[in-house]
């Protein structure tokens, strides 16, 4: 072997040799990873992300998977031909939108995934909120102060829900059979309806339920960015209650940062938003002293 070969496997072990207390911290616990739409397009890095995913079940990490899609249900009703419209970062979904989300999220995506880890040697599971009753639904309600007659109004953004109720035996059973749980973010109401949900809140809801020791929400931005886009790096429930107010944040990263407020003050450890579409993101992150991302922590 070459000197540089040599520094090049000395480096690795060194790699190995940094994670190891990680390993042995975590070993057992659960790590809930919202993987978005946005950062989904790429099949390289879904590649990357199943390696990832299936590395940490290898190390002895339960991983439960929450995924988005909401570019993919904007394509497909662009296709059918039928508008959408988006408030605070949520879709105004009517019955026929409702029916669209579930089929692309619990249909193609869901079982893509599934195919993903399976060709990065692991075992998938791909259900719904639906399935074995893990999450009831409620209707999302929103509302909103008419600036000139400063009167609250609510708005209605149809189908929309959020999780009432969990129920974690699915993902219990299924991890017991060394399993790893694939779910798509749509419930079933109490009404009986089918509800779509933001996947940051099925996310947040399940990490919290599951008692996780982290919640990973990935998406296309570094992390949480000041009005300067410089990144983050660590926050606590009322800095984002600030960021919000100032307008730092905005469409989609609102429900994001409710979602890891809730989490981390029901249950979760602590979340991290970080950037899906840089390679091995998620283990830069956890398993080496650099981190990346935004730290969101209870106060
Ligand atoms: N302060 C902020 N820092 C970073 N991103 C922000 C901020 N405010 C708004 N955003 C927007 O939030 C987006 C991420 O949310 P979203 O589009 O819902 O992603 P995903 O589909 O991955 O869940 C970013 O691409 C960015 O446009
Ligand atoms: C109510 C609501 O907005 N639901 C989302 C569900 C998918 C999602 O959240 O996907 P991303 O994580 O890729 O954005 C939607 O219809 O787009």
């Amino acid at each position: 072997m070459s000197a540089s070969e040599n520094t090049i496997t000395l480096s690795k072990a060194e790699t190995l040799i940094e994670a190891l207390p990680y390993f042995q911290r975590y070993a057992g616990r659960t790590f809930v990873v919202k993987y978005g739409g946005h950062a989904m397009g790429d099949p390289k890095a879904a590649r990357e992300f199943a390696d990832d995913i299936v590395l940490l079940k290898a190390v002895g990490i339960n991983p439960v998977v929450v995924h988005g899609g909401g570019p993919q249900i904007g394509a497909m009703l662009k296709k059918l031909g039928v508008e959408s419209e988006f408030i605070d970062g949520l879709r105004v979904t009517d019955k026929a939108t409702a029916e669209i989300a579930e089929m692309v999220l619990s249909g193609a995506i869901n079982k893509e995934l599934v195919g993903w880890i399976a060709k990065a040697g692991g075992k998938a599971i791909g259900i719904s909120g639906k399935d074995g009753g893990l999450v009831t639904a409620r209707k999302v309600q929103r509302t909103a102060r008419d600036p000139e007659s400063n009167i609250e109004r609510v708005i209605d953004l149809g189908f929309v829900g959020e999780p009432s109720e969990v129920d974690t035996t699915i993902i219990d059973t299924a991890v017991a059979a060394g399993m790893i749980p694939i779910i798509a973010p749509i419930g079933a109401g109490e009404d009986g309806h089918t509800y779509n949900i933001n996947a940051d809140t099925m996310a947040g809801a399940i990490a919290a339920a599951l008692g996780a020791a982290r919640l990973f929400l990935l998406t296309d931005v570094a992390g949480v960015l000041d009005k300067e886009k410089r990144l983050l790096t660590d926050l606590k429930p009322a800095d984002i209650a600030r960021l919000r107010e100032d307008g730092t944040i905005s469409g989609g990263m609102i429900p994001k940062l409710e979602t890891c407020v809730q989490a981390v003050e029901s249950g979760c450890d602590a979340a991290v938003v970080l950037d899906g579409r840089v390679p091995h993101a998620m283990l830069l992150e956890f398993f080496t002293s650099r981190g990346a991302g935004t730290l969101i922590s209870a106060g």
